[in-house]
C-alpha cells in the first residue's frame, strides 16, 4: 500500500469528524411541546404500549431497522485477533454500509468477552433492543457455536456476516464465472484455501447450489482436509475427504476453481498455472488477497479472477449481501435468516450481473461499457437495483417458506433508500 493511500485511508477516517456514522433525530425536538411529547411526560405512553404487549416496540421504536453489528474482534477482515477496540472501524464500516446500500439504521457494538459464552451471554442481554443481529469478524470454530446458540435465544434474526454474507455473494459470483466458461457445477472441482468461518459456509452453500462435496479440497494450515487426519474440529471434519492430496500444491492441481479465504499473499502463480483451463479465482481474502490480479494475469490468460477490494473487476465482498438481506428480512419481519433466503439473494444478484449496466454504475466506476463476461460476473456494489432485486428476492423467501410474520410491503420492491 501506497503511504500516500495509507494516509489517505487514515485521513477518511479522521475527518471531518472522526469515525464514518452519527446518530440521527427523525422528530421534531424544538419547542417545550415537542420536548413535552419526546420525552417527560410524553414518552410514558409508548413505555406502557410496549409494556402491555412488546410487538409495539416495532411501532414506537426504531427497533424495526436497527441492526446491531456485534465482534468480539478475534477474525479482523484478514488481519487476525487484534481485539474488539482495533475493530471498531470495520465494524462502523459495515453501519455506514447498511445505511448507506440500504437504509438500515445500525450500530457497531465491540464485546469484550473471555469466551464464547460471555459473549453469547452479552448479545443475548442486548438483543431485543434491536430489529437484527449481525455478527461480524469471529473467527471459527467459536463462530458457529455462537451464532447457532444466539439464533436458538433470540427472536430477531442473528446472522454471522462472515459465513453467509460471504457464502451469498461467493456462490452468485461462482454460478456465474461457471456459466462464463461453459462448466457444470456439478462436474468442476475446487480448492478452498481456509477452513474457517467464511470457508465452511461458503462450501456448504456452494453444495446446496449443486457442487459435490467430494470435489471440495479444503485446507486449513496444515494442508487438506482428508479421512486420514485426527486433528480436525467438527466442523473441519465434515469437510474431509478421501484423497490422496495432501499439500495445497496436490489440491490447486488440476482444480477449475480457487477459493481463498485464508490469508495474504498464500498462492503463487506457479501455483496457478497448475490449475485447469478457464480457472476461476476468487482470491478473497481482505485487505490483501491470497494472490493479486497482476500475477494471475502473468501466469495465465484464461483466468477468471475476483477478489474481496473495490479496485479491481469481480469484487466478490459481502457487502453485496447483507444490507439487501437484512432489508427483506426486517420488512417481512422474518424470525430467522434461512437457507431458502439465502439461496434466493444468490441468485438474484446472479441474475442482476446479466442485465445491462446502467449509466450510474459506468459513472462510479469511469467506465465507458461493462457487459457479463470474465470482467464482470456481479453486480458492482453501488448499483441502486440491488436494494429492489435482493431485498425483494430475500422477503419473499421468507414469506414462501413460513419465516415472515408480515407480508410483502406495498413499496416493494423498493427503488430507493428514500422509499424506507
Ligand atoms: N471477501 C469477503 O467478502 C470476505 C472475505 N473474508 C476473508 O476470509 C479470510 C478468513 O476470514 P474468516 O473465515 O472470517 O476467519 P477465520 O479465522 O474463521 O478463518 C481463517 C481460516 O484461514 C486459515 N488460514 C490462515 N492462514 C492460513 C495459511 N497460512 N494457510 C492456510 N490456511 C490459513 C485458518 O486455518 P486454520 O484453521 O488452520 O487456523 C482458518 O481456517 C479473511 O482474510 C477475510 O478477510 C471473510 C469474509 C468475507
Ligand atoms: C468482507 C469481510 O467481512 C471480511 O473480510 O471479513
Ligand atoms: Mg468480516
Amino acid at each position: 500500500m501506497s503511504e500516500d493511500f495509507k494516509q489517505a485511508a487514515l485521513d477518511y477516517h479522521e475527518f471531518p469528524k472522526p469515525g464514518k456514522i452519527s446518530v440521527e433525530l427523525t422528530t421534531p425536538a424544538q419547542t417545550s411541546r415537542d420536548l413535552s411529547l419526546a420525552y417527560s411526560p410524553g414518552v410514558a405512553e409508548p413505555v406502557k404500549e410496549i409494556a402491555a404487549d412488546p410487538e409495539n416496540a416495532y411501532r414506537y421504536t426504531a427497533k424495526g431497522n436497527l441492526v446491531a453489528v456485534i465482534t468480539d474482534g478475534s477474525a479482523i477482515l484478514g488481519l487476525g485477533n487484534l481485539g474488539p477496540l482495533a475493530s471498531k472501524p470495520v465494524m462502523e464500516g459495515k453501519s455506514l454500509l447498511f445505511k448507506r446500500f440500504a437504509g438500515v439504521d445500525s450500530i457497531d457494538i465491540e464485546v469484550e468477552s473471555e469466551s464464547p459464552q460471555a459473549f453469547i451471554d452479552t448479545v443475548r442481554r442486548i438483543a431485543n433492543t434491536f430489529g437484527g443481529i449481525n455478527l461480524e469478524d469471529i473467527k471459527a470454530p467459536e463462530c458457529f457455536e455462537i451464532e447457532r446458540t444466539l439464533i436458538e435465544q433470540c427472536e430477531i434474526p442473528v446472522f454471522h456476516d462472515d459465513q453467509h454474507g460471504t457464502a451469498i455473494v461467493t456462490v452468485a459470483g461462482v454460478l456465474n464465472a461457471l456459466e462464463i466458461v461453459g462448466k457444470n457445477i456439478a462436474d468442476v472441482k475446487m480448492t478452498v484455501l481456509g477452513a474457517g468461518a467464511a470457508a465452511i459456509s461458503c462450501s456448504k452453500l456452494l453444495i446446496l447450489a449443486g457442487m459435490k462435496p467430494e470435489n471440495i479440497f479444503m485446507c486449513d494450515r496444515k494442508g487438506v482436509i482428508h479421512s486420514g487426519r485426527d486433528d480436525l474440529n467438527q466442523y473441519k471434519a465434515g469437510f474431509a475427504i478421501d484423497t490422496d492430496k495432501r499439500t495445497v500444491d496436490d489440491a490447486l492441481n488440476g482444480a477449475d476453481i480457487f477459493l481463498g479465504l485464508s490469508g495474504p499473499n498464500m498462492v503463487t502463480g506457479e501455483q496457478i498455472k497448475t490449475m485447469a483451463a478457464n480457472p476461476i479465482i476468487f482470491a478473497c481474502a481482505n485487505p490483501v488477497p491470497e494472490i493479486m490480479p497482476e500475477e494471475v494475469a502473468a501466469a495465465r490468460d484464461d483466468a477468471i479472477m475476483a477478489t474481496g477490494r473495490s479496485d479491481f473487476p469481480n469484487q466478490v465482498n459481502n457487502v453485496l449481501g447483507f444490507p439487501f438481506i437484512f432489508r427483506g428480512a426486517l420488512d417481512v419481519r422474518a424470525r430467522r435468516i434461512n437457507e431458502e433466503m439465502k439461496l434466493a439473494a444468490a441468485k438474484a444478484l446472479a441474475g442482476l450481473a446479466k442485465e445491462p449496466v446502467t449509466q450510474e454504475v459506468l459513472d462510479a466506476y469511469g467506465l465507458d461499457s461493462l457487459e457479463f463476461g470474465p470482467e464482470y460476473i456481479i453486480p458492482k456494489a453501488v448499483d441502486s437495483r440491488l436494494l429492489g432485486v435482493v431485498s425483494t428476492a430475500v422477503a419473499q423467501a421468507a414469506i414462501d417458506t413460513g419465516a415472515a410474520d408480515g407480508p410483502l410491503p406495498a413499496n416493494y420492491p423498493l427503488k430507493s433508500i428514500s422509499d424506507i
